[in-house]
């Protein structure tokens, strides 16, 4: 798309550049590959008040969510409305390679340091790559791939079972249609799959679906149901969609021809899925929850296979292995001299013991000597210290180890963003609070610190005159008060056997 704008290659060369988050970026390809036609670039502040107020655009073209782009206010200084020359903003991938360019027509503050942007965006470089890119096609590509005539499009954003799958080729008999499967990409699914897992979940199904051509899309949720579900229709329909079949409870259409499926259920008398009420209940089963689903993976149990072909089990298995074999982060925290650093200590010879499971010890001293050397212990510094630890033990998680980290972690939201780290590497998390009182900790005082905050020797030490705010989130709390190591310890390796992550026969 270049939207007949013709700029000299200095003018691109001198704009400001910068990298939006990752609902932008995926907004931006959205509009570059003309999904999002007729929009031609990220809306202006009237566009934007028209649309939260009318689901449509100033021009009266209905349009169901905002298009935004946010900037830091110190690039957008760089940049002058009014004189086409220096109003150019380029936009890069996450690797600072660059994309489009935005011809910013306007700017408006939004919130602290950040400002809004609207204006037309043009493709100035690939968008890069990733795992199934190929299938990342456009809209005129899949217009060539797909037979003329009715196409039944279904959004699929979870792996597929047996009964959606029956549901899916009954739909696209009915309608004597090609099937065209989307697949939503820019972020975890509802499910919390990895885009790259989930794809390879639906293509596993590939031969139990009529002919079918598959697109991967940059879609996210904008944080509206309905008008998600309206721009979902929006975009199937960009790609030749004629009919949508509705999954899960949305019917939102769009105007779009809309297919509600029956619940279907499985008949043990011939082994076929069919109208849940068709079947006398003695001889019905019923599709799997989410939850048993999860279940099985977590104990490393097989789905069966009347619910779930096996091709899908195996990629399902391998995305969600069983907790003995999934990346763990054990994150401990509590005040200096609490005891994170002993007890995790204590875990990680348990663990190396059996040899179960290999085992990353990221202590406050080795860590700050070299993960995190040159950092304080101001607040910004100890936020950059646990979020650096968070990112280490989610790299070790998404390996299939176990990370045990032991810093103070004084601030809840460092702690939530080593969770949410180690969460989307496909990791476990467990927080453990070592919830021994100042009184316990000061009274051993290990390396002397207390005594000399207390002295007015040091200032800004932990539970002195420096905050720790108590998780409200901990799924283990340990008093090591009067408690000997070795109980400690066992208890934290009975919570990790009791919930699967280790054999229960460890503690
Ligand atoms: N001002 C101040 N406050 C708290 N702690 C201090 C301070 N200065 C040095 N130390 C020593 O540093 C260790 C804590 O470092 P952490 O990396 O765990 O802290 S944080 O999570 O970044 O807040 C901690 O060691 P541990 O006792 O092993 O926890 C302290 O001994
Ligand atoms: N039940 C217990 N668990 C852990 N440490 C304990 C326990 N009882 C006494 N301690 C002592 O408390 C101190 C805890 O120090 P450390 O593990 O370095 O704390 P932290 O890492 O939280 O700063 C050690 O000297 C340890 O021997």
């Amino acid at each position: 798309m270049n939207n007949g704008w013709v700029l000299p290659d200095g003018v691109l060369r001198d704009a400001p550049a910068y990298t939006p988050r990752m609902h932008e970026l995926a907004d931006l390809e959205l509009l570059l590959t003309e999904v999002y036609a007729p929009l031609t670039g990220f809306l202006s502040r009237a566009d934007l008040i028209s649309v939260a107020r009318t689901g449509r655009l100033v021009d009266g073209t209905a349009w169901p969510v905002p298009v935004t782009l946010e900037v830091p206010t110190d690039l957008l200084s760089r940049i002058d409305v009014a004189n086409p020359l220096e109003r150019v903003l380029v936009l890069t991938d996450t690797e600072g390679a660059p994309v489009a360019a935005v011809d910013v027509t306007e700017v408006w503050p939004t919130r602290d340091g950040m400002g809004g942007v609207a204006g037309v965006v043009r493709r100035i470089g690939d968008t890069g790559q990733g795992p199934f890119r190929r299938l990342r096609r456009t809209p005129a590509e899949v217009r060539e791939l797909v037979p003329s005539g009715r196409v039944l499009g279904v959004i699929v954003d979870r792996p597929l079972h047996r009964p959606q799958l029956a549901q899916i080729a009954h739909a696209a008999r009915t309608l004597a249609g090609h099937l065209l499967v989307l697949i939503p990409v820019a972020a975890p699914g509802p499910d919390g799959l990895a885009p790259e897992a989930l794809v390879r979940c639906v293509l596993a199904a590939r031969d139990r679906m009529p002919p079918v051509t598959f697109v991967t899309v940059p879609l996210v949720p904008h944080g509206d149901e309905v008008r998600d579900a309206l721009l979902r229709a929006r975009v199937a329909a960009a790609y030749g969609v004629t009919h949508l079949l509705a999954t899960g409870t949305s019917m939102i259409s769009g105007g779009l021809r809309v297919l509600v499926p029956r619940e279907l259920a499985y008949d043990t008398r011939d082994g076929q899925w069919r109208t849940r009420d068709d079947i006398p209940p003695r001889h019905r089963r019923l599709a799997l929850t989410k939850t048993e689903i999860d279940d099985l993976l977590d104990r490393g149990a097989a789905l069966p296979e009347w619910h779930t072909p096996p091709a899908v089990a195996k990629e399902l298995a391998r995305a969600r292995p069983s907790r003995r074999h999934r990346g763990l982060v054990v994150f401990f925290t509590g005040l200096s001299g609490s005891g994170k650093s002993t007890i995790a200590r204590g875990v990680a010879d348990a663990l190396k013991e059996t040899g179960e499971r290999t085992v990353t010890l990221l202590d406050g001293d080795v860590v700050r000597r070299h993960l995190s050397k040159g950092l304080g212990f101001s607040a910004a510094d100890r936020d950059t210290n646990v979020r650096r630890i968070g990112w280490v033990a989610a790299e070790v998680g998404r390996h299939g180890g176990v990370a045990l980290c032991c810093p103070i972690a004084p601030y809840a939201v460092s702690r939530t963003a080593a969770r949410r780290f180690a969460t989307e590497a496909g990791a476990d998390f467990v927080l453990v609070h070592v919830a021994t009182p100042l009184e316990e900790c000061e009274r051993r005082d290990r390396k002397g610190l207390y005594a000399k905050a207390r002295a007015g020797e040091i200032t800004g030490m932990t539970g002195i005159d420096d905050p720790y705010e108590p998780p409200t989130d901990a799924d283990l709390v340990i008093d090591t008060t009067g408690v000997k190591i070795g109980e400690a310890v066992a208890m934290v390796l009975r919570h990790l056997g009791a919930h699967g992550w280790i054999d229960p026969r460890l503690a």
